[in-house]
């Protein structure tokens, strides 16, 4: 399912200007400056973003803690750690489960996922100039998909999957890399580090892809472009065409006689296990049973897989053979180079593992009878032994906040120990989500919370306290559900919010609207963020906070209701301080 995947994000920002951000960055192939420099004070500036430039997120890095909340890396963590059950907000488990599963839900036979993704993922990837650093995996193959080299419908399918995933700080392609790698993992594959950071092109780039009919010598020299030497090559095309096949519907000049009732696009696989990512590739190719049509096709021509497995006269092939381990260790190397190749301008964060203990989408907000309500869930990770037997029903689980006067609220437990849990499972270890619904004092307020936790009533209790300054949260300006609404194209959307009035004067407030719209040449969305002025409408339910509201018309390109492709984020300067909350929940209210 695509489903809401947005953490909040509750931040107090300085008005510094010495922080303001150097020059408007556009979301364009060109668009690859180093900003990194900058993007520690991404949570302490205000910016005029028409568009947003990804490289402006900040993507924790081996010198920087991660600290929550960071939107786009709070996203992509959720895609990677939650698997399936509650807070599985990607999906993306789910559609290799199991490995042979096709797209629509396991209804076309003979396509499957996990090998459309793969191979995507590497035609995205081989257009890649490591002479002048330009392409990669960038996303361009959704620019890409009516060239003869990329024939068939695996292309636009994966786009398909991948693009509602993305969001205006979540590229496309970092988002396919991610589906990549756990499709691989849930395929028996090898665990493939994940860093986030890649940056969507905006245009398609020059053609490349390796194809069948090309000599051995083309492909060296396409693979040496791509940045990779002669013997990648062989162990790179082995650890591609493990999974999947080819089609006769697509290669008739390949493959003959494969189209039955039951096989309708004529799949031939390249090895007896499609569905489990291992050597035998290699096994079948060095004992003659292999049935891959690019080895014993009945063109010569186009059995390149033949013509690059012999190249260095079979060494590679025996060394898979011989080995599953050495195939996987191999492969999870050569992939991972793979998925990070990427434009020279586009630097990677560090390795995403995942978080044993997150915040997921709390927010703050006053509720129907007028009490301030913190409400969301905690996330607990773990991979121990201890993790995967413990029962949530056991676990104790509390909030202890800090209000906005520095004083500790005494052991206030907001977790229901006993109830209030979710099930969620991960591929890398055991999660449980917990629900967080609190009362606070408005004269009181929040500034932060740690988390107390255990996995069982007797043990001690484990502090989480996000790098030890809290989880942080703001109380000054406040999405609020009641008086919101989404309007389809053209008509209006509402913003209702509330801003602290005892604070000083409310200089400046808006609200950052982005959605998805159509982009030309491409099958996959572009990114529009339009700013709309928060205007002071009146009192509040409580004497602490005023009304400000924000009505406009986003009338480029298409409007949906689909959770998944919109965000709100605001922003107030409350007495010389600027305030905000990031990628507030999308609005399922109609207008
Ligand atoms: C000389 C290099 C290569 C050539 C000529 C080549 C060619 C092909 C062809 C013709 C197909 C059949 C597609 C279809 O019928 O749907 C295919 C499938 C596939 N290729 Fe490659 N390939 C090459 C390298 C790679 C690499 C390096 C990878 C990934 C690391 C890869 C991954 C895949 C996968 C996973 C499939 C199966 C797709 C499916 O079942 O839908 N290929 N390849």
């Amino acid at each position: 399912m695509v489903g809401n995947t947005s953490s909040f994000a509750l931040s107090e920002l300085s008005s510094d200007p010495s922080t303001a951000r150097p020059r408007q960055c556009y979301k364009t192939r060109q668009c690859t400056e180093n900003l990194r420099h900058w993007l520690p004070s991404f949570f302490s500036v205000m910016w005029p973003p028409k568009a947003f430039c990804l490289a402006s997120v900040l993507w924790p890095a081996a010198a920087q803690a991660y600290i929550w909340p960071n939107p786009a890396y709070d996203t992509l963590e959720d895609y990677y750690t939650v698997s399936s059950g509650f807070g599985d907000s990607g999906g993306i488990v789910d559609e290799v489960t199991p490995c042979s599963l096709s797209p629509a839900s396991g209804s076309t036979p003979g396509r499957q996922n996990a090998a459309e993704w793969l191979r995507t993922a590497y035609h995205d990837m081989a257009t890649y100039d490591s002479t002048t650093g330009l392409g990669g995996l960038d996303g361009s193959i959704t620019f890409e998909t009516d060239r003869p080299e990329n024939i068939g419908t695996a292309f636009n399918t994966t786009a398909l999957f991948f693009a509602p995933l993305s969001t205006n700080r979540v590229s496309f392609s970092d988002t396919l890399a991610l589906g990549v790698i756990l499709a691989i993992k849930n395929c028996a594959g090898p665990n493939i580090p994940f860093r986030p950071g890649r940056i969507d092109a905006t245009e398609a780039g020059p053609p490349g892809v390796p194809q069948p009919q090309e000599s051995l010598e083309t492909h060296i020299a396409e693979f040496a472009r791509q940045g990779f030497n002669a013997t990648e090559m062989i162990a790179l095309v082995a650890c591609g065409h493990t999974l999947g096949g080819i089609h006769q519907i697509d290669f008739p000049q390949s493959v003959q006689g494969a189209i039955t009732n039951d096989n309708p696009e004529g799949v031939v696989h390249f090895d007896d296990t499609f569905d489990v990512y291992d050597n035998h590739i290699a096994t079948q190719y060095l004992n003659n049973s292999s049935v891959d049509q690019l080895i014993v096709g009945f063109n010569s021509a186009t059995n390149s897989d033949a013509a690059i497995f012999a190249s260095d006269g079979n060494q590679t092939m025996r060394e898979f053979a011989e080995s599953n381990d050495a195939f996987l260790s191999r492969c999870g190397d050569l992939l991972e180079r793979m998925l990070n190749t990427v434009p020279s301008s586009v630097q990677l964060g560090d390795v995403m593992e995942p978080l044993p203990v997150k915040p997921y989408q709390l927010s703050l907000f006053f509720n129907a009878t007028g009490g301030l309500e913190l409400s969301g869930y905690i996330r607990i990770f773990g991979t121990s032994a201890e993790a995967a037997a413990a029962n949530p029903a056991n676990m104790p689980v509390q909030l202890v906040w800090t209000d906005r006067h520095g004083t500790t609220s005494p052991g206030y437990s907001t977790t229901g120990v006993g109830s209030d849990f979710l099930e969620a499972t991960s591929i890398f270890g055991s999660v449980q989500f917990f629900s967080v619904d609190a009362f606070i004092d408005p004269s009181a307020g929040i500034s932060s919370f740690v988390v107390d936790w255990a996995y069982d009533m007797q043990s001690a209790l484990t502090t989480a306290d996000n790098g030890g300054g809290g989880f942080p949260l703001q109380d000054v300006v406040l999405f609020q559900h009641a008086g919101s609404c989404h309007g389809a194209v053209n008509q209006n959307s509402t913003i209702n919010t509330v801003i602290r009035n005892d604070m000083g004067a409310v200089s400046s407030a808006y609200v950052d609207y982005s959605y998805s719209t159509n982009q030309e040449g491409s099958i996959a969305f572009k990114y529009v963020t339009i700013r709309a002025e928060l205007v002071h409408t009146g009192n509040s339910p409580s004497p602490l906070y005023d009304t400000y509201t924000a009505t406009f018309v986003a009338n480029d390109g298409f409007l949906t209701l689909d959770a998944s492709i919109v965000s709100y984020d605001l922003t107030a300067v409350v007495g010389g301080t600027t305030y905000q909350s990031l990628d507030n929940p999308q609005l399922f209210t109609p207008c």
